[in-house]
């Protein structure tokens, strides 16, 4: 009887996953040897996922892809092409519009140009024109993506359903990956890493303490313009009334994920989140042991274990069943179930 009750007042679902890492390689491990990671499996996971979303009985609206689709192996083994292809291929099973984000993997197999132009690029599924609204000059306002540099990219929103707006954010627009080492954005992002980690190798967290050892090559931030551009998207949110979910690779609270695998100015980017009252939740991946936490702004901070070091008889994936007060997320494996309250204050 609840159960039906909580049908009726569905607004929609869609689909969650992250870290899938495929590459068609013998199992390896994570860089500390604690866990182990199944490269080919990883596409028997998805596989899995893709025929579970196929066959519920309300089908997911969209799916995101967390990031780090395949391994940075592939760009060793020289099938990165061939690797995505088969993955995207899986994908084009999918009951849905697949969306996705970029991580530190991305880069290790492909420049930015290469992403802009890939699969990968799904920002035609984003709405260039914020729902609810006929003011045409709002859309360049808010699709700003900078004309002077060809390589910006700070992401894209859309909107599924009346008053829930979602926004996939690059986190690695500051970043030392993927970026032409004679560009400002690259400079400044080497300077930033190295001022902060002194190590030969930069993906060492050698000597680095706490949050301090978020200061990893491998991670990444946002730039200045696009905290600008989320600004205003949020604020057009907020006006709405609107509940509006960020999406991006790498978690940026300190209690949803280890402190090696935050965006390094995770502060930054959480006071733009906290100055708006539309946010309800951060989803990321990268972390791929998971991690939950709910702030001190009613914004629920959600990271995904990820696919790659799931075993083989398990899973990593999850529906999310939005209603107007909260979302239920129905993980599967190693993903557990949670209910996001929606702020009321909000
Ligand atoms: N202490 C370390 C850790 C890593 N590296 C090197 O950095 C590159 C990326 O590491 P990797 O573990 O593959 O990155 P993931 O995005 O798959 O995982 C992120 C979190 O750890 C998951 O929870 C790679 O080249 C490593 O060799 C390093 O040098 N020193």
């Amino acid at each position: 009887m609840e159960t039906e009750a909580a049908e009726v007042n569905l607004c929609f679902t869609f689909g969650v996953i992250a870290d899938i890492q495929y590459a068609d390689t013998e199992n390896g491990f994570n860089y500390s040897r604690t866990r182990e990671r199944y490269y080919r499996n990883s596409l028997h996971l998805l596989r899995s996922a893709l025929h579970e979303w196929n066959e519920e009985v309300i089908t997911p609206r969209f799916i995101l892809q967390l990031g780090d689709i395949i391994d940075g192996c592939n760009s060793q083994l020289k099938s990165s092409d061939h690797a995505l292809q088969v993955v995207i291929n899986e994908f084009a099973k999918s009951p849905s519009p697949v969306h996705h984000i970029w991580g530190n993997h991305e880069f290790y197999n492909f420049n930015r140009e290469q992403l802009l132009n890939s699969a990968l690029n799904s920002k035609h599924l984003g709405n260039g024109k914020l729902f609810d609204n006929g003011d045409s000059n709002i859309k360049s306002d808010l699709d700003p993506d900078d004309p002077n540099d060809p390589d910006a990219f700070y992401g894209y929103h859309f909107s599924p359903f009346p008053k829930f707006r979602f926004i996939l954010t690059d986190t690695y627009d500051l970043s030392v990956l993927g970026r032409k080492k004679d560009s400002k954005k690259y400079c400044y992002s080497l300077q930033k890493l190295k001022s902060n980690n002194r190590n030969e190798n930069l993906n060492s967290p050698k000597g680095l303490d706490g949050l301090n050892s978020r200061f990893l090559a491998f991670n990444g931030g946002f730039s200045q313009e696009q905290m600008e551009w989320l600004n205003k998207i949020l604020t057009f949110s907020d006006n709405n009334q609107e509940k509006v979910t960020v999406i991006g690779h790498l978690p940026v609270h300190p209690y949803s994920t280890d402190p090696m695998c935050i965006a390094w100015n995770y502060d930054e980017i959480l006071s733009v989140l906290h100055a708006h009252t539309s946010v309800v939740c951060f989803i990321a991946g990268h972390d791929h042991d998971g991690g939950y936490y709910l702030d001190d702004h009613g914004i629920h901070h959600l990271t995904l274990e990820g696919v790659i070091e799931t075993p083989p008889e398990s899973h990593a994936f999850g529906t999310i069943r939005v209603y107007e007060d909260r979302m239920i997320l129905k993980g599967r494996g190693r993903i557990s179930e949670r209910v996001l309250h929606f702020d009321k204050h909000k």
